[in-house]
Formats: C-alpha cells, sequence, structure tokens
C-alpha cells in the first residue's frame, strides 16, 4: 500500500563501525575493556544476529552502536560508527535509529492498533495527513501479522492481553512506523517458544528487505530454523570479535578450523557450545583465523534485496504540543476508565471510609447537644483533612515511578515532551479528585452536623488534596524508583501535619520553626476549613450557646466567642487573609509541578 505523498528515495544505507572500544574505569587506577576493537558494516535489507556467551559484551555493543551509551565519567567509547558516511550523533539522525529493549515497555489498556497510532500521531512529521498515518498503522498491522489481533488490550497480569510473541510485534511496528534507517532489538525472542520467535525474526527480515533498513538483534539461543533467517551474524567473545559474516560462512569457517557443526546439530548451540568449553589458548588461535576471513566481507556493501522501496522523509517538525497533550490525556483517561477494579475501588473505597469515619464523629457540629465538645468538633474535621491529604498524596505517589519505563522510552523517542506528558496527568487528576472531594463532603458534613458551607469545604478540600498530591508528584519524579518514593514520602507528609495545627497550635511552635508552617499546604486548607467552620462571619448565626467561664464558674461565655479564641486567634489565623491562603495554595501547586516537571526532564536527559 503505498502512503499518499510518499518520495520516491532508493534506500541504500550502510551503517558501519570500526574499531569500536569501550573501556570503564574501575576505581581509581584500574580500567575494565568490555569491547576490543569491534568492526564491521551492514547494508540496507540486512538482519544481523549478535550472539555470544554471557558477558561477552553484546549489550555493550548494541548500545554502543545505537549511541545509548552514556560516555562521561567512567565509561569511555572510541572508534567511528557512521550511517552512510555521517556519525551517529544529533537529534535529526537519532531519530532514523529504532531501539526495541528486552522488555515489552506497552500501556496495558491500549489495543494494538492503538498503540501503533500512538506512536503515528506523535511521531511521524507534519506533512505527513492523517489518512497517511492510518493507512500505515494499518499496513504495520498487516506487515507484522497484528491484524487478528489488532483490537485486542495488550493487557498485563490483571487484564487479558495478547501473546507475548504480539506484544514483542507490537513493540517492534512502534518503532517501524517511524521508518527507521537501523534498529536495534535486545532480545526480541526472549520468553518467546520456537515458533513465535520464529514468527518475529521472519517479520523483521521480510520488514527490512522490504522497507531497506538495518536491523541488529542480540539473540540467545535461536532454533535452527530462527539462526538461518539471519542474514549476518557476528559472534563475541570476551569483548573482541569472533567471528562475522553470513550464517553459512560461519559454517564453512567452523570447518576450515576442524570445527564443523555435525549435520544433525544447531549450527547456532553448537557454535556457543564450543565458544564456552573450549580452552582459551584454542579459541584465541581459532579466533585469530576466523576474523582474518571477516574484515573483507564486512566493509563490502551488500547490494538491497529491493532496490525499488520507497520512503518518505522523516525530517520536519512532528506533533505540536496540543497534540501531544490530546493524546496523552485521552490515553491516560482511557487507562483510567478501561481499569474497571481501580476505576470502582476509587469511588467505593472512598464512600465506606468516609461514612464509616463520620459515623464515628455522628453530630459532633450540633452545639445545640448537651455532650457538646468543640474539641470533637475540631477533631472531626481534622479527620477530613487528614484523610483528604493521605488519599490524595498516595495514588500520585507512585503514578511517576511505575509509568516511568513507558516514559522514558517514548521520551527518548522523541514521542512528546516532559510538560506535555505532566500536563495529561493533571487534567485526568484534577476531575477525579473534585469527584473525590464531593464524594467525601458528601458523606461526612451531614452525618457530623458541620455547619460551615458545604462547597466551601468541597472546593477547600480539592484544591489541598492537589497541593498534597504536588508534593507527592514531585517526591515520584524526584526519586529513583517507587520503593524510594514510598519511603521518602512520611519524610515530607508528617510534617505537614505537626505544622497545620491539629496537635500544636502555631503560636505554641517555636519561633525559629514557625516559618515551616508557612510552607505547609495543609495548614492553608486548615486555615480556611476553621474560617469556614468557626470563623466570626461563620459563628455570627449560631444560637446563643454559652460554655463555662473559668473566673466565674458559670456557663456565660458565648460558645462562637470561645471556639473564635481556640481555634482562629490561637492558630494565628486572620478573617481577611482568606485570599492571601488561597493564593498561597494555588502558587504552591503551580511552584511544585513545575519543579516537577524539571525532575522529570532531567531524569529523561540522564536516561542515556
Ligand atoms: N558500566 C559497566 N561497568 C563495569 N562493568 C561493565 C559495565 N558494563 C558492562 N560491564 C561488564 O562488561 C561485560 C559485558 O557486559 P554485557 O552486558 O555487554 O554482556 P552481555 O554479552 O550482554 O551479557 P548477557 O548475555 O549476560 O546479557 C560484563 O562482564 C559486564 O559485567
Amino acid at each position: 500500500m503505498a502512503v499518499e505523498g510518499e518520495t520516491a528515495v532508493k534506500i541504500a544505507s550502510t551503517f558501519s563501525w570500526q574499531d569500536v572500544c569501550m573501556t570503564v574505569q574501575k576505581g581509581k587506577k584500574q580500567e575494565k575493556q568490555i569491547l576490543s576493537n569491534i568492526s564491521g558494516s551492514l547494508s540496507s535489507g540486512k538482519v544481523c544476529a549478535l550472539m555470544g556467551p554471557s558477558g561477552a559484551g553484546k549489550t555493550s555493543l548494541l548500545n554502543v552502536l545505537a549511541a545509548r551509551i552514556r560516555t562521561r565519567g567512567t565509561t569511555e567509547v572510541t572508534g567511528n560508527i557512521t550511517l552512510d558516511g555521517q556519525p551517529i550523533t544529533g537529534s535529526s539522525l537519532r531519530k532514523r535509529i529504532a531501539y526495541v529493549m528486552q522488555q515489552d515497555i506497552l500501556v496495558p489498556t491500549q489495543t494494538v492498533r492503538e498503540s501503533l497510532w500512538f506512536s503515528a500521531n506523535l511521531r511521524l512529521p507534519k506533512s505527513y495527513s492523517m489518512k497517511d498515518k492510518k493507512e500505515l498503522v494499518e499496513k504495520m498491522l498487516v506487515d507484522l501479522g497484528l491484524v487478528k489481533c489488532a483490537d485486542t488490550f495488550i493487557g498485563d497480569d490483571m487484564i487479558r492481553g495478547v501473546s507475548g510473541g504480539e506484544k514483542k510485534r507490537t513493540c517492534v511496528g512502534i518503532e517501524l512506523i517511524m521508518k527507521p534507517k537501523l534498529i536495534f532489538l535486545d532480545e526480541p525472542t526472549s520468553g518467546l517458544d520456537s515458533y513465535a520467535a520464529h514468527n518475529v525474526i521472519l517479520k523483521l527480515e521480510e520488514l527490512a528487505s522490504k522497507e531497506g533498513c538495518n536491523v541488529l538483534c542480540t539473540i540467545h539461543q535461536p532454533s535452527s530454523e530462527v539462526f538461518h533467517l539471519f542474514n549476518k551474524v557476528m559472534l563475541l567473545r570476551s569483548g573482541k570479535l569472533f567471528f562475522f559474516g553470513g550464517v553459512s560462512g560461519l559454517s564453512e569457517q567452523l570447518h576450515s578450523v576442524n570445527r564443523g557443526c555435525p549435520n544433525e546439530f544447531n549450527l547456532a548451540d553448537h557454535v556457543m557450545f564450543l565458544l564456552q568449553t573450549e580452552l582459551e589458548k584454542e579459541l584465541d588461535s581459532m579466533q585469530a583465523k576466523m576474523i582474518m576471513e571477516t574484515p573483507e566481507k564486512a566493509a563490502t556493501p551488500d547490494v538491497p534485496h529491493d532496490k525499488s522501496v520507497m520512503t518518505k522523509s522523516m525530517e520536519g517538525a512532528t506533533a505540536g504540543f496540543l497534540t501531544q497533550l490530546m493524546a496523552l490525556t485521552k490515553r491516560e483517561a482511557q487507562n483510567i476508565w478501561r481499569d474497571k477494579p481501580g476505576l470502582i475501588a476509587s469511588i467505593i473505597i472512598p464512600v465506606i471510609l468516609n461514612v464509616f469515619f463520620a459515623a464515628i464523629f455522628y453530630q459532633v457540629g450540633d452545639i445545640t447537644l448537651d455532650n457538646y465538645d468543640p474539641r470533637s468538633h475540631f477533631g472531626g474535621m481534622t479527620q477530613v483533612a487528614i484523610g483528604g491529604m493521605f488519599g490524595a498524596a498516595q495514588p500520585l505517589l507512585l503514578k511517576f515511578p511505575l509509568d516511568r519505563g513507558i516514559f522514558l522510552r517514548e521520551y527518548a523517542t522523541s514521542t512528546y515532551g516532559s510538560a506535555a506528558y505532566f500536563l495529561s496527568k493533571t487534567m485526568v487528576e484534577l476531575p477525579q479528585s473534585f469527584l473525590n472531594a464531593v464524594i467525601t463532603w458528601t458523606a461526612a458534613y451531614f452525618l457530623m452536623g458541620l455547619r460551615g458551607q458545604f462547597m466551601i469545604y468541597v472546593l477547600v478540600f480539592w484544591v489541598t488534596g492537589v497541593a498534597a498530591a504536588s508534593t507527592a508528584v514531585l517526591v515520584g519524579c524526584l526519586a529513583a524508583n517507587a520503593e524510594v518514593a514510598t519511603q521518602a514520602a512520611p519524610a515530607v507528609f508528617v510534617p505537614q501535619l505537626l505544622f497545620a495545627g491539629f496537635f500544636i497550635t502555631t503560636e505554641q511552635i517555636p519561633a525559629w520553626l514557625r516559618w515551616a508552617s508557612y510552607l505547609c499546604a495543609l495548614k492553608y486548607g486548615m486555615n480556611l476549613n476553621i474560617l469556614n467552620e468557626f470563623g466570626p462571619d461563620a459563628t455570627s448565626s449560631w444560637p446563643d450557646v454559652y460554655t463555662l467561664n473559668p473566673a466565674t464558674g458559670i456557663k456565660d461565655v458565648p460558645l462562637k466567642a470561645t471556639v473564635n479564641a481556640e481555634f482562629v486567634v490561637r492558630n494565628s489565623i486572620d478573617p481577611d487573609h482568606v485570599w492571601v491562603y488561597v493564593g498561597v495554595l494555588l502558587a504552591i501547586i503551580v511552584v511544585v509541578r513545575m519543579l516537577s516537571i524539571m525532575a522529570l526532564a532531567r531524569r529523561a536527559a540522564a536516561f542515556f
């Protein structure tokens, strides 16, 4: 299927690498040589297997050739790596390189078609119309044999989804949609049975020859059928090139050094066994002979299988910020909507918990009751605020660490920027937290018999929850992983409880520590709640109820004056500063979320 607007460009690209070396610094003076003088070349339409015993340097070489090694610090890489004579550096060349990781990092609630569409929509240049993109996705589904499962969820442990082989082919499709010139795959067949593995490599081979791209993949134990699909094989041993050439060439070479593969044996198994069982001395002498055979072949560019392969230039701007934001928001919302158990739990659990807690504080706000106690009244409000803070923070704390794999893969392939990614999560979070605020206060307000304005409680709870979630998000973006985020969370949230006026009033906190309460979002939320329930405006309409005067022993102090002094004055809350409290809460949200975007971008930049 020809995509409208394609430019007729014959692909005949050559990928070559000369004298690639990699060393890592171990301690102050020691160096470890990971790769030594590895050379070779591949040309359009060829699929090369990178093999060798464990620790031979396969992943290191793959990462070096794909420009995925950070050469700062202790790692040094030398050598020449070029694509059509150009060194592999710079973002435009990077975009022509696809890297399929060993783990299938996909969104479980997306279907196969949606996964490919997401990649096409955000990564293809704007010169591609929607129709072009859709045609490309459909073509990719056909080429990769994914039509039958196109509308099946990717799935995970909880959601029934596509098979392992189909997942792997989806990962390949996500990268191939960009029509990359180079495709690197780390163990694309690991965890697959031999038929599924054959299918993946066969599709890769077909696509490589059709699209004219160079494919290099590490592979552990290919079956004979799989092994013979490769056009080239590169064998490493202790960081050195043992063999590079065609599969039949390998067989000939082994015969020439008297280590031919018996007819009934698998050539790949045979050579791997040899590499791990032969004496070092023997291997050295074989290696010396075999390498002598390869450079000439490796240096000669191969002729593309299909000389009429067409492609369209991938240069030019890709999707803009708004398109990225919309696509990401849609995916995030779908993710929540399709995760039915999670969605139901996010509604049912707050209802049950809040009804239960409110039942404990039943009618604590009824000031006309004989057993009325202002501390219980305040306690009821306190528990809603504390529950709200943890309830809002908890789901957000692990959101970014748990989704980091997908973010890094997509960010690294320039699918979107960190700001669009971050804002998309916020767009979905806001209505969810508003719904949570309505649920919480509907349960709490009437059962506890509070007197402030219902809608103010909902709004304050919502904004304070978003502020708590912002802090959780920042912790999640800064933390190295989910475990670190979980460990760090109490250090951030417990002090908020201490500074919010629940256990100690602001005026009792030592002056040199009091400043910390000004950074505490919960404190501002609580100030607004206290004014809504106990502030002078709120209490002005209270019926006349009197409390005990300690000086006279007579109940002649108006209750409104008692609660005002106890909760408003002692917590240094100024009724004229309502909008200051609202403003500071909003400012905390904006500043903390901006810091989170920066932390996310920094983490993504450090990925390579
Ligand atoms: N940054 C590093 N610092 C120290 N040693 C390293 C580093 N990177 C790789 N190595 C070492 O280099 C050798 C090659 O590692 P590499 O992961 O490339 O091997 P591999 O062939 O892919 O192994 P496997 O098949 O087990 O994944 C190993 O001994 C590994 O411990």
